[in-house]
């Protein structure tokens, strides 16, 4: 992820808030809350503003005149007018919260939908835990400030604006005074807010960091237990807590320092004004009641900026977390659907097709995982790819799946090059059973489900019976309808492929992708295993992942790959023969019963 781009040093001070124009387009999405903002604050501001023109009346003619009635009219307009400001300040908390609220929890449903969109390449580099904390901590600061600063910042405007407006009018020789006061006091709050931000930016960076560490840690706890490894882990994280509270309280110094020097200079400014008022009173150029009132919209003034400076430092947190929403938005997915996309023959065949295919992962650019694939298989055919580790197995799974695009070459499907089919139609002729199977907090019902959401329990059940999953799940407590946690602890190895080979059978695509586990199961879950791996394999084009010699012998074809290449291709009897070949040596190291087979073979 880049930072965004700082401007020149004469555009820095527009450039400040940048981020948060992101926002407008969700805000105005809801006209009414905001019209109703506006109203209520523009209301709270104006009756606040007629308050001190009441108090000069009170103090001028009310007290000297002696008139009863006079002062309580007075009084009576003052309780109407604190009604309507408790009314419109109401109004405007109910308003202005509201917005917030709509606006993060749009922001944070797009945020994550277009995550979900972003290719794997981008997942390479970035870690989910600081992707998480985007969406929580990141989006929570937004909506404190669409929420409630923007509109104390807003009503403190209004009432600055209109505070000094009524200055000028009560008395134009002070307000002189007061708005030559004004630059002096509003240029360093502009320039301490500029750090503020950055601050704030390092702060919120530096938390992501530790979120991240800790929903990595907390996702692999059991191997952190086993290698007694907690308290490491522990250190860690404290560490990277320790470095988010000290970019905190930086930040918060920086505010800390900025709220103090702004309330100085405005309460001295108050304070030379009313001296200079003062001297007017006695030398009798100004009624006290003239000098009441302008204090009071001295102090509202006052008050505001005052407001506004602290205002400013939240508003710049705000720009420091929209940018780094931003970045996330930004971020393209790299594999899309073609604008006019091909499609696929109908119904599908299942031929898989590689075309002098190479391919290097965007994070190894110089390294190629695979090159100059070359093969092809026909529908319904069953192939075995073998090869030591690293080989590019897996990359060839992850290039069927349009996971990554080629670097160079074609990859074809029915005839049809990837790139040209509509993503979710291409990818919607395979079904995958991974080596890792990625089990989801929910039912085990639902988990089958999965392949095919919207699928009726009768498919799910029927799915699971053929997959040898049935007898298992019906004898957990709840049947289909266990809660087969987050990340399906409560299954064991062979539990957890089997339900991966039910959400294949209920996927019903024309090509299967098998990644057979290396783990060894115990001879029971093997046999069941196998056996639902045949049902799945009937009819389809399969490609497998073997680690197996009983997969191996079963397969039409075998491929054999050593660093990114097909290095030797055949069926076993006929690559067994090869006595120096890459499949005998490594049949005789690396499947279970190999060495005993390949001489039995041989024979
Ligand atoms: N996401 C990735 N980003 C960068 N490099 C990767 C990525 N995945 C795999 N590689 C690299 O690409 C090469 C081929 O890896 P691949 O996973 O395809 O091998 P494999 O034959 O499936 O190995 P194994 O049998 O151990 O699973 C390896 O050098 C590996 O380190």
């Amino acid at each position: 992820m880049t930072d965004t781009p700082q401007g020149e040093t004469g555009d820095r001070k527009r450039q400040a808030l940048r981020p948060l124009a992101r926002l407008v387009p969700y805000v105005v999405r809801y006209k009414g809350l905001v019209i109703g903002a506006a109203i209520s604050l523009v209301l709270a501001a104006a009756t606040t503003l007629s308050l001190p023109t009441a108090v000069r009346r009170m103090i001028d003619h009310g007290f000297s005149d002696a008139d009863g009635q006079l002062i309580d009219n007075y009084f009576a307009m003052l309780v109407v007018l604190a009604a309507l400001l408790a009314v419109a300040s109401g109004a405007r908390y109910y308003f202005v919260i509201t917005l917030g609220e709509r606006v993060v929890s749009d922001l944070r449903r797009d945020v994550f939908s277009h995550v979900m969109t972003l290719s794997a390449s981008f997942f390479d580099r970035a870690m989910s835990g600081e992707i998480v904390s985007r969406l929580t901590a990141d989006t929570t600061q937004i909506k404190s400030v669409v929420g409630a600063t923007a509109s104390v910042a807003l009503r403190n405007l209004i009432l600055c604006i209109g505070a000094l407006t009524m200055m000028v009018i009560t008395s134009p020789s002070l307000s002189g005074v007061v708005i030559a006061a004004i630059p002096v006091i509003v240029l360093p709050i502009v320039a301490f807010g500029r750090r503020v931000r950055a601050r704030s930016r390092r702060a919120q960076d530096t938390l992501a960091d530790a979120t991240a560490y800790a929903s990595e840690a907390i996702g692999s706890v059991r191997a952190f237990q086993a290698f007694t490894n907690e308290a490491l882990a522990t250190s860690r994280f404290s560490r990277a807590v320790e470095t988010a509270f000290d970019a905190a309280r930086t930040s918060a110094k920086t505010r800390a320092l900025l709220t103090a020097f702004a309330i100085f200079l405005v309460f001295s400014s108050v304070v030379a004004v009313l001296w200079i008022g003062a001297q007017n009173v006695l030398s009798g150029t100004m009624s006290a009641g003239t000098l009441g009132q302008f204090l009071l919209y001295a102090v509202f003034a006052a008050g505001a900026l005052g407001a506004l400076s602290e205002v400013w430092g939240e508003l710049q947190q705000a720009a420091g977390a929209a940018e780094r929403l931003s970045e996330l938005l930004d971020e393209d997915p790299l594999i899309v659907s073609p604008a006019k996309p091909v499609s696929l023959p109908r119904p599908a065949a299942g031929a898989v097709a590689f075309e002098e295919v190479s391919f290097a992962y965007p994070t190894r650019p110089g390294e190629s995982a695979v090159s100059g694939l070359e093969f092809s298989i026909r529908p319904g055919e069953t192939v075995a790819v073998v090869g030591p580790s690293g080989a590019g197995k897996s990359t060839v799974f992850a290039l069927l799946l349009r996971q990554y695009d080629p670097t160079a070459g074609t990859v074809r499907l029915d005839g049809v090059d990837l790139r040209e089919a509509a993503l979710d139609e291409a990818r919607s002729r395979f079904a995958i059973v991974p080596q890792d199977v990625a089990i989801f907090s929910g039912t085990a019902a639902d988990n089958i489900a999965f392949a095919r959401p919207g699928a009726t329990r009768e498919a799910v059940v029927e799915a699971a019976k053929a997959a040898q999953a049935h007898e298992f799940i019906e004898a957990l407590p709840q049947g289909y309808d266990t809660e087969v946690g987050e990340r399906g602890l409560t299954l064991s190895g062979g539990q957890r492929q089997r339900i991966a080979i039910a959400r294949a059978i209920l996927r019903d695509a024309p090509v299967l992708l098998l990644d057979e586990a290396t783990s060894a199961l115990d001879a029971e879950s093997e046999k069941l295993v196998q056996k639902a791996l045949e049902k799945l394999m009937q009819g389809r084009t399969t490609i497998v992942i073997a680690h197996r010699l009983a997969t191996i012998l079963k397969a039409d074809r075998i491929l054999v790959m050593q660093n990114g290449r097909i290095v030797e291709e055949g069926t076993h009897a006929s690559l067994s023969k090869k006595k120096d070949g890459i499949y005998s040596r490594l049949a005789k190291l690396q499947f279970d019963d190999g060495a005993r087979a390949l001489a039995g073979a041989a024979e």
